[in-house]
């Protein structure tokens, strides 16, 4: 991914977290990645660490309308993903997708729902969804831009992403072309 990808991409997501009134730490931890496939637009993700605990962690994430997290699951994180701002699409399955189409229950926004594995369930602002370990999912925003939040137990995202892509590198190699707005996660 190249150096000036990244760093609009960090612009863009400053401008609309400060439009939308969040302010972030002096110390951000950035982390922009396009999941080592080359197509940011199309699959990538803008993530900054808020808190990074042994317990717990805290992220604040910003996409673009239809920008995709690739299918994954955690196995060791439980995680709620919430909508700040804007809407998103998600996609749940119970394993491997494809494999199993059962009934789950899914907590949304609080209260346990029923849906069939591989259900696209869609998010508004202020709604959030639980995502146990084990459950693949895979979300993109439906508005124009988005805020989405991370609140979870522990975050390893160098040993606990499961990606179904097998070319999916969670951090991506950089292309140096300018000088580092900040520097990310993945260049400590
Ligand atoms: O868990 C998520 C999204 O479900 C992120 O925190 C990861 O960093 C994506 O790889």
């Amino acid at each position: 991914m190249k150096r000036s990808t990244i760093n609009q991409a960090i612009k863009r997501a400053t401008t609309f977290f400060e439009s939308n009134g969040w302010v972030l730490p002096h110390n951000a931890q950035w982390d922009v990645t396009d999941f080592g496939l080359g197509d940011f637009q199309d699959c990538g993700l803008v993530l900054v660490n808020l808190a990074e605990e042994e317990e717990y962690c805290e992220k604040l994430m910003y996409a673009q309308q239809n920008q995709v997290t690739p299918m994954h699951c955690h196995a060791q994180k439980k995680e709620d993903i919430i909508v700040r701002t804007g809407a998103m699409a998600i996609e749940i399955w119970k394993g491997v997708p494809g494999k199993n189409t059962d009934e789950i229950d899914v907590k949304i926004t609080g209260e346990y729902q029923k849906i069939k594995s591989g259900d696209i369930v869609e998010l508004k602002a202020g709604e959030r969804v639980t995502l146990t370990p084990g459950l693949y999912h895979k979300f993109w925003p439906t508005t124009s831009e988005c805020i989405i939040g991370e609140v979870s137990t522990a975050n390893d995202d160098v040993n606990d992403n499961f990606f179904i892509n097998a070319d999916i590198g969670r951090y991506s190699e950089i292309e140096e072309d300018e000088q580092p707005l900040v520097s990310l996660l993945s260049d400590h």
